[in-house]
This record gives structure tokens, sequence and C-alpha cells, in this order.
């Protein structure tokens, strides 16, 4: 190893987003998201008819307008919110360890794609490469499909490096440390609600029957939270949001919970969603729009969204100690 080579590089994965807010663009996304066996297990032929005959062409125009409404100068909001999170991780990794660590972003669909990110980390001269998907809890949906990108993306590479890889993240104490400490503040600036609803992207129940540990891993965080708040069990609830298609997902719903809790005249609520590392479309439209709205003409008094982690220092000091923990026997000094 040289001496200005760095002992490792970390790729941080995430989902993938529209380069543009435009209906082409989302139909180019959806098209290839929706179409990974992994997030829609239905038989292909069946699958490709339902996909491109009737999803592809109704759904892109309706998204790519919600797309539209949240859209930041330098892309989607997963997009902005994702490259913060690779620069300041880059910077305290720097620091840690008193050299150049080099973190590359991959998304599992679209670009940056997994051999974009590869060659950044190759140039680089990483030998040695850590995987942290940026998914808290484990899914077959996300998670091994991050799995499955990457390999069909290493396909051509004929000395693959080391490699680890971060499984989840669910029940780590910095994590659980820092979404409280980020529903503190929250508080500190707005005042506090009567309920803290702790809302989680769904999955299809058959996932879950099949033996996706996932809603098991996101009701641990939310138990978690909730104790490191101190809440009583009257306090929060742990619900699942953004179903897709007809069949039954897990319960309870988000978006039925909110309608029958305004209808009820419930007070103040605050909603934080911890299944994602960075703010999206499924929060700041989903949640913070969409739902608001719902609450409200239910009913509800008030309703406050509480941001993801994003590039906050304690959810970039919890990723340090993912890194430290995952790469001993990696450095030089050791
Ligand atoms: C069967 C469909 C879907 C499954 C299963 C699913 C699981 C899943 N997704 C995330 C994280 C994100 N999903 C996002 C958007 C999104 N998800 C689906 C469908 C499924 N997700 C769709 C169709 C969309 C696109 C929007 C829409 O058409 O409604 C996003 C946001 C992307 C962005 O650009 O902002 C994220 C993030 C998780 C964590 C998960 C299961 C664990
Ligand atoms: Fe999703
Ligand atoms: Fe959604």
């Amino acid at each position: 190893m040289s001496s200005n080579q760095p002992p490792f590089g970390v790729l941080l994965v995430n989902l993938g987003t529209p380069e543009a807010p435009t209906a082409g663009a989302v139909r180019k996304y959806l098209a290839e998201f929706l179409w990974d066996p992994r997030v829609v297990d239905v038989a292909r032929p069946l699958w490709w008819l339902i996909l491109h005959g009737v999803i592809l062409r109704i759904r892109p125009a309706r998204v790519a307008k919600a797309y539209a409404s949240v859209w930041r100068d330098d892309g989607s909001p997963l997009m902005h919110f994702s490259l913060q999170q690779q620069r300041a991780l880059k910077e305290a990794l720097s620091q840690q360890f008193g050299q150049d660590i080099p973190v590359a972003l991959a998304m599992t669909y679209g670009e940056p794609s997994m051999e974009q990110a590869g060659k950044v980390l190759r140039q680089a001269g990483v030998n040695n490469m850590l995987v942290l998907p940026l998914y808290p809890q484990y899914s077959a949906s996300t998670t091994a499909a991050v799995f499955d990108r990457l390999a069909k993306g290493l396909k051509a590479c004929p000395h693959l490096p080391g490699m680890r890889w971060i499984n989840s993240y669910y029940n780590h104490p910095l994590y659980i440390q820092a979404l409280a400490q980020s529903v503190r503040d929250y508080w500190q600036a707005h005042g506090r609600g009567d309920r803290l609803m702790m809302s989680f992207h769904g999955i299809p129940q058959r996932y879950e029957d099949n033996g996706d540990p996932y809603p098991a891993q996101c009701r641990e965080t939310a138990h978690l939270l909730a104790a490191e708040l101190r809440l009583q069990p009257e306090q929060w609830i742990c619900s699942f949001q953004s179903r897709f298609g007809r069949e039954e997902w897990v319960k309870p719903y988000t978006d039925f919970t909110l309608r029958d809790w305004g209808q009820a005249k419930a007070g103040r609520v605050d909603i934080i969603s911890p299944a994602f590392a960075v703010d999206c479309l499924e929060t700041l439209e989903e949640l913070d729009v969409e739902n608001r709205h719902l609450y409200l003409e239910a009913g509800g008094r008030e309703y406050h969204y509480i941001p993801c982690l994003n590039d906050r220092e304690d959810h970039i000091r919890m990723m340090v100690e993912l890194v430290m923990a995952n790469t001993a026997g990696w450095l030089k000094t050791e």
C-alpha cells in the first residue's frame, strides 16, 4: 500500500430519485425501480402488463407534480440531502482518521450508479470498501436490492476490493439518541405535541409473512425511541405510510390513523419518519403536505412534521461510529 493510498473507502447507497420533476423523468425512474422483483414480486409477464399498460401511463404525471412541489436547486430532496450527507461524512471521517477517507454516493436505481461510484473509489486508490445502505431497518425491498445492484455493478470488475457490509442499524444506541435529540430540539423550538407518531415506509403484509424482518425492526426502533423520550404508551404510535397497490400492507396505516385521530378531535400531533436517513418525497410531500391536510380537514387541531436526521452532526457521528466499528484491521497502524 503506497503512503497516500487510503486504508478504505465508504460506499453510501440510497434508493434513487428522478433526474427532473417531469412526467418523463419520473416514468424512467419508476420503470426501473418498480421492475425490481425485490420491490414488486408479482410474476414477470403479468407485472410487465400492469406496469407498462397501466401504472406508467397514469402515475408519472401525478407524481411529477408532487416532486415539483418539493424540488431543490440541486435535484430532488433525496438527492440534495444525500449529497450533503456524503460531504459531511467525508469531512468527519477525515478528521477522525487524520487522513483522507473517500466516501462515494450511489443509488440503487438511476444515478449516481454503482458503476460511477465504484469508479470514484477506484480512482481514489481504494482496495477495501465498506458498504453502508442508508436504511436503518433491513428490508429485502431496499437493503437486499442494494446488494443485488452492487453485485451487478461489479460483474465487469476483474479485481474486487475487500468488502464489508452494514445490514441495518435500527437499534444502534447513537441512532436512537440522535432521533431522540432531534425530537427534543424540535420541541424546544416549537413546543410539544400531545402525541408522537413514528411513521415508517410500509411494505406489503405478505413480505413480512414471508420473512422480511423490516416491520419488526421498525417496531423495535419505535419502542427504543419512545423509551429514550420517556413516553407513556398513549403518547406514541408506530405506523406505516406510502402504500402502493391494492393488497394489504403492514398496519396500522399512517393516513387512516391520522383521519381517525382528526375525527376524534385529537389535539396536536408531532410526526417523525425514522425509516428515512434523509428527507425525500415521502416525508416532505406525503407527510408534511398530504397527511397534514388530511389530519386538519378531518378535525385535528395542530400538526407538526419533524425533519429526518439528514446531515445533523449527531447523525454523522453515528455513521462515523458505524464505520469505525466495521473497518477494524483495515488501518495501517493496526
Ligand atoms: C411495492 C412498492 C414499494 C415498496 C415495497 C417500497 C418499499 C420501500 N421504499 C422505501 C423508501 C422510499 N420509497 C420512495 C418512493 C417510492 N416507493 C414506492 C414503492 C415502494 N416502496 C414508489 C412507487 C415510490 C415513488 C413515489 C410514488 O410513485 O409514490 C422514496 C422516495 C424517493 C424520492 O425520490 O424521494 C423512498 C426513500 C423504503 C424504506 C421501503 C421499505 C422498507
Ligand atoms: Fe418506497
Ligand atoms: Fe408517497
